[in-house]
């Protein structure tokens, strides 16, 4: 049970629902003319629960790829050193590709995926995201969805962990400071 290292709930399972469905008919009415061509890139792990969740609430049909990344930095912070764990299976060149991701922190993750992704020539290129911190960011980068602006502090749930828990609750929280010293 997880329930005594979360320290607050910021955002509920029905806020998440609500924002996936809205986020989904956003991109499905900007996608229209895509013509059915639409690419998600999912970043693993992170995005997993809202990419699902996502493909399944976006009208339109659309092809699901993954990526899998690793920044080097601590377990709560990335430094912008990136590197390919998993690469997509599939070439994007010509195609419409939205890239998914759980988190905006520091910018820098998305900013290098951004150049890496570019540098293979899609049709277009845009991002939507679950979260984002304003006040985290390092590195301005162009989003075009993004479903909630959040303070900047450390954020667990609905795929996002701390040392590889809590990725499976179903609401997104703040941990217990606790957890950090005696790492329960
Ligand atoms: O904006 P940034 O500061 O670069 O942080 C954002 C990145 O950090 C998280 O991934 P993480 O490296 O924790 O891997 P995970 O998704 O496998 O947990 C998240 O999924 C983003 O990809
Ligand atoms: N779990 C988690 N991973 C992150 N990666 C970048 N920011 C965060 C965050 O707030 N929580």
């Amino acid at each position: 049970m997880y329930d005594g290292d979360i320290a607050s709930v910021l955002i509920s399972e029905q806020q998440i629902k609500d924002k996936v469905t809205e986020l989904a008919k956003q991109v499905d009415e900007d996608y229209h003319q895509a013509g059915g061509d639409l690419l998600l890139v999912g970043v693993l792990k992170g995005a997993v629960m809202f990419m699902t969740d996502f493909a399944r609430a976006l009208p339109q049909p659309a092809q699901l790829e993954f990526m899998a990344v690793s920044s080097y930095g601590s377990s709560t912070s990335s430094s912008g050193v990136v590197r390919i764990l998993k690469d997509l299976d599939r070439d994007i060149a010509n195609r419409h590709v939205l890239i998914v991701e759980d988190i905006i922190d520091s910018g820098l993750t998305l900013s290098w995926l951004l150049k890496n992704l570019s540098s293979r020539n899609p049709a277009s290129l845009e991002v939507c995201t679950l979260l984002r911190k304003p006040d985290a960011v390092q590195v301005d980068v162009p989003v075009k969805y993004v479903g909630f602006d959040i303070p900047n502090e450390f954020v667990v749930g609905y795929g996002l962990d701390y040392a590889e828990r809590y990725r499976d609750l179903p609401y997104i929280g703040t941990l217990d400071p606790k957890v950090y010293t005696t790492g329960v």
